[in-house]
């Protein structure tokens, strides 16, 4: 089946002699939560904006569903409906008066009608908890606030692919949870979700797949296989996870069906007497 985004082969640098990509190789299948780690300036922003068309790669293929990435105004209105990528710093994405009017922006730009764009606009805010913001003028929000207008404005485009550039850094862990739990909540609604992360315990418990970002190329897998070779987290310069080794030591105690996302009371009522102590 057509993967939903592809990078073939690709090749990315800003500056001649900086190569950033080199022979990058990643799908994305339609309906997956994938993560994407690596090392700061290891290439993840730049692989995100290849896929949203705000660059072009020097060689090889970025396709969303099957078809090459143009960067011509009219293939970039369409990549809009399909592929929305929202940046690390919501400061360079927020400039309008109002939250509901940053919101819309995207949906008016669509040329779609005023009901269908306060519709989604509604939508989008209430999917984001955000309503009681739609007055405010987005520079006067906190960072995570911005961050949730943010996402709003992407929502509001329902793209089938939504790519998140470290939509939980920065964000207290209150503030995280809610997120993670919008993103479950627009996947169980069909989009397809990317997201960038440094956090592999993170990326553990809310993937479906992740690819691991290194020299230039990625290493994609499953969580469980990928996030428990140290060689490789070293290499992306993450921390060894705790989820992946919780994992394996449920699975030796017979208590596989438990998740080491459990918070900790379950898990040490649950774990045999000799591993309480
Ligand atoms: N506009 C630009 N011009 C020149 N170099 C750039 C530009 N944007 C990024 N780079 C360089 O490209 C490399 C990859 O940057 P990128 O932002 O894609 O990394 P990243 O993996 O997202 O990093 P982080 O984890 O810090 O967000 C870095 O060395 C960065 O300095």
């Amino acid at each position: 089946m057509t993967p939903l985004g592809r990078l073939a082969e690709v090749h990315f640098a800003y500056e001649p002699d900086r190569p950033v990509l080199r022979g990058a190789d990643l799908d994305i299948r339609r309906g997956v939560r994938l993560a994407v780690l690596g090392p700061n300036g290891g290439g993840k922003t730049t692989a995100f904006r290849l896929l949203a068309g705000t660059v072009a790669p020097d060689s090889g293929t970025v396709e969303v569903l099957g078809t090459p990435v143009s960067r011509s105004r009219r293939a970039l209105l369409e990549l809009r409906r399909r592929v929305q990528l929202v940046l690390q710093d919501p400061d360079d994405q927020l400039f309008a008066a109002t939250v509901a009017q940053d919101v819309s922006f995207g949906p008016i730009n669509l040329g779609l009608p005023r009901d269908e764009v306060r519709a989604r606009v509604d939508a989008a805010l209430t999917a984001l908890d955000i309503t009681d913001l739609a007055g405010r003028p987005p520079h006067l929000l906190s960072n995570g606030q911005k961050k949730r207008v943010t996402i709003a404005g992407a929502v509001a485009m329902r793209p089938d692919l939504l790519v998140l550039d470290e939509p939980t850094a920065g964000l207290d862990p209150a503030a995280v949870e809610a997120t993670l739990a919008t993103l479950a909540e627009l996947h169980a609604a069909g989009t397809t979700i990317v997201l960038s992360t440094h956090d592999v315990d993170l990326a553990h418990r809310w993937a479906d797949e992740v690819a691991v970002l290194v020299d230039g190329e990625f290493r994609a897998g499953a969580p469980d296989d990928l996030l428990v070779d140290e060689k490789l987290l070293a290499a992306a310069r993450l921390g060894p996870a705790w989820a992946p080794a919780v994992r394996a030591l449920l699975r030796r105690h017979g208590l596989e069906h438990l998740s080491p996302s459990v918070p900790g009371e379950a898990l040490r009522s649950a774990l045999p007497a000799d591993g309480r102590s």
